[in-house]
C-alpha cells in the first residue's frame, strides 16, 4: 500500500482567548468558519496532510485554550511542538501586547529550534482595527519571525500561513529531509499516536463566511 505521508509534524496555536485560534484551525482543516466563540478547554487537535516541495507532510495541529486557567495544561504541549503560531487579533491591542508574554513562554517551554510565525488574525475587521499592520511587521522583525495578517472569516492567508510554517519546519529538519529523498525508508522524523477519528479537511468545499 502506498505511504500516506512521508513526515509528521506537530504545530501549536498560541494566543489570547478569542483571537481566533480555533477558527484558523477549522478554516484550514475543514474550510469552515464558526461565528460563535466557544472557548477551548485545555487542548484539542486536528490533522491535515499537505504536500510541500514534493513531500507529503502530515501535520497535527494543536489548538490551545487562551484562558489563563488552562496554562498549566497547555504548557505541557509546548515541548512536543516543531512549529508555533503566535496569534493576536488586529482589533485587540491587548492581545498584541500579550504576544511578548506568549513568546517568552515559548522560549521557556518549547524546544530550541522550534519554528515560529506571528499571525494578526481578523484582518476582515478593518473598521475595528487597533493594531496597524506595520506594528505587526515590526514585532515579527524583532523576533525574526515571518508575519501574516489572516482572516479565518474571509479565508485570507490561511493556507499560506500554515504552508509557510510547515516549510520552515521542513527546512529546519533538512538533514532528515534529504534522507527521505534517498532510498525508501519508513515514515521519518516523528511517529505518534494518531487519532484518525478527526476529519480531514478539504480545500474544495465552498467558503462560508458569516461575519
Ligand atoms: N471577524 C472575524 N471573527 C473571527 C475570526 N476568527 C475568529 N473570529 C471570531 O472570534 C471569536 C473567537 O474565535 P475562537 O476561534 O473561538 O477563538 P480562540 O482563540 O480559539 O479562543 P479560546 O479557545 O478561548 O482560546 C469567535 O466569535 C469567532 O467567530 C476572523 O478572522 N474574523
Amino acid at each position: 500500500m502506498a505511504k500516506q505521508y512521508d513526515v509528521l509534524f506537530r504545530l501549536l496555536l498560541l494566543g489570547d482567548s478569542g483571537v481566533g485560534k480555533t477558527c484558523l484551525l477549522c478554516r484550514f482543516t475543514d474550510n469552515q468558519f464558526h461565528p460563535a466563540h466557544i472557548s477551548t478547554i485545555g487542548v484539542d487537535f486536528k490533522m491535515k496532510t499537505i504536500e510541500v516541495d514534493g513531500i507529503k507532510v502530515r501535520i497535527q495541529i494543536w489548538d490551545t485554550a487562551g484562558q489563563e486557567r488552562y496554562q498549566t495544561i497547555t504548557k505541557q504541549y509546548y515541548r512536543r511542538a516543531q512549529g508555533i503560531f503566535l496569534v493576536y487579533d488586529i482589533s485587540s491591542e491587548r492581545s498584541y501586547q500579550h504576544i511578548v508574554k506568549w513568546a517568552s513562554d515559548v522560549d521557556e517551554y518549547a524546544p530550541d529550534g522550534v519554528q515560529k510565525i506571528l499571525i494578526g488574525n481578523k484582518a476582515d475587521e478593518e473598521h475595528k482595527r487597533q493594531v496597524p499592520k506595520e506594528q505587526g511587521l515590526q514585532l515579527a522583525r524583532e523576533y525574526g519571525m515571518d508575519f501574516y495578517e489572516t482572516s479565518a472569516c474571509s479565508n485570507l492567508n490561511i493556507k499560506e500561513s500554515f504552508t509557510r510554517l510547515t516549510e520552515l519546519v521542513l527546512q529546519a529538519h533538512r538533514k532528515e529531509l534529504d534522507e527521505l529523498r534517498g532510498p525508501p525508508r519508513p515514515p521519518a522524523l516523528a511517529r505518534l499516536e494518531e487519532d484518525e477519528q478527526q476529519p480531514l479537511g478539504s480545500e474544495d468545499t465552498p467558503k462560508t463566511c458569516w461575519c
